[in-house]
């Protein structure tokens, strides 16, 4: 699995104050958008485009366009959904699949309580957003999923991982042989004793959708 690191003060920046406890939802919400319009501008560099023409007001160009099969972007319910907006903002004709996963907080293992995406993925660039990879046990999931529909091109963005969450990731990835970009804004420093990512932000799905702050 290839990990991109996004260094820029910007992401830095937001993030910091995604981190802060004093931020609100609807500030965490906004800040969610554009970190990750930020980072799927790094995410989509191997977005795949095909020659295209046009007619300028002057004449001929030459470009590109997206090519088809469209691209796939799988938000993880709950929190990922915070990042979808973000995502096809950049790319506005990528079709949308979802899974819904919860971590039970004793176990720490995930369980899944919807799916909703395309029967076949061969040959489709997958874009999965969650905010957080801590266990890796989600993303894992959500992944096998893709997987087991064909698909082998795949990119995850996060906003934080954990170096767990990180082994745990590649070492499946490494197990099925399918190759993976995962794009975050910033790895963190650990797990604690129930599973968060320290200093990490909190519970992302909570601090998204207003149970907190
Ligand atoms: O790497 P893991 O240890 O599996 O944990 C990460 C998962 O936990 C959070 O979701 P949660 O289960 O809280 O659901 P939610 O999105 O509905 O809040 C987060 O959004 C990830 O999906
Ligand atoms: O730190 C964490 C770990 C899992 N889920 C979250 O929302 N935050
Ligand atoms: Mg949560």
């Amino acid at each position: 699995m290839d990990l991109r690191v996004v260094d820029h003060p910007l992401v830095a920046h937001k993030l910091t104050v995604l981190r802060d406890e004093h931020t609100d939802s609807p500030t965490f919400r906004r800040l969610t958008e554009e970190l990750v319009t930020l980072l799927a501008y790094e995410a989509t560099r191997e977005v795949r485009v095909t020659e295209h023409s046009v007619r300028t007001p002057v004449g001929p160009a030459t470009g590109v366009a997206l090519t088809r099969p469209r691209p796939l972007v799988v938000p993880i319910l709950r929190a990922g959904l915070g990042m979808l907006e973000g995502m096809t903002r950049l790319m506005p004709t990528a079709e949308v699949g979802f899974v819904g996963l919860v971590r039970d907080e004793q176990t720490l293992q995930a369980s899944t309580y919807a799916e909703r995406l395309p029967d076949d993925l061969s040959g489709r660039q997958c874009y999965v957003l969650d905010p957080m990879l801590a266990t890796g046990g989600t993303l894992a999931a959500a992944v096998q999923f893709l997987v087991k529909r064909g698909a082998n091109h795949i990119t995850c963005i996060c906003l934080l991982a954990a170096p767990e969450g990180l082994e745990a990731i590649t070492a499946l990835l490494d197990d099925l042989h399918v190759p993976c970009l995962l794009v975050v804004a910033a790895v963190d420093e650990r797990l604690n004793e129930f599973g968060y990512i320290v200093p990490g932000l909190g519970d992302a799905g909570d601090r998204l959708y207003g149970v907190v702050g």
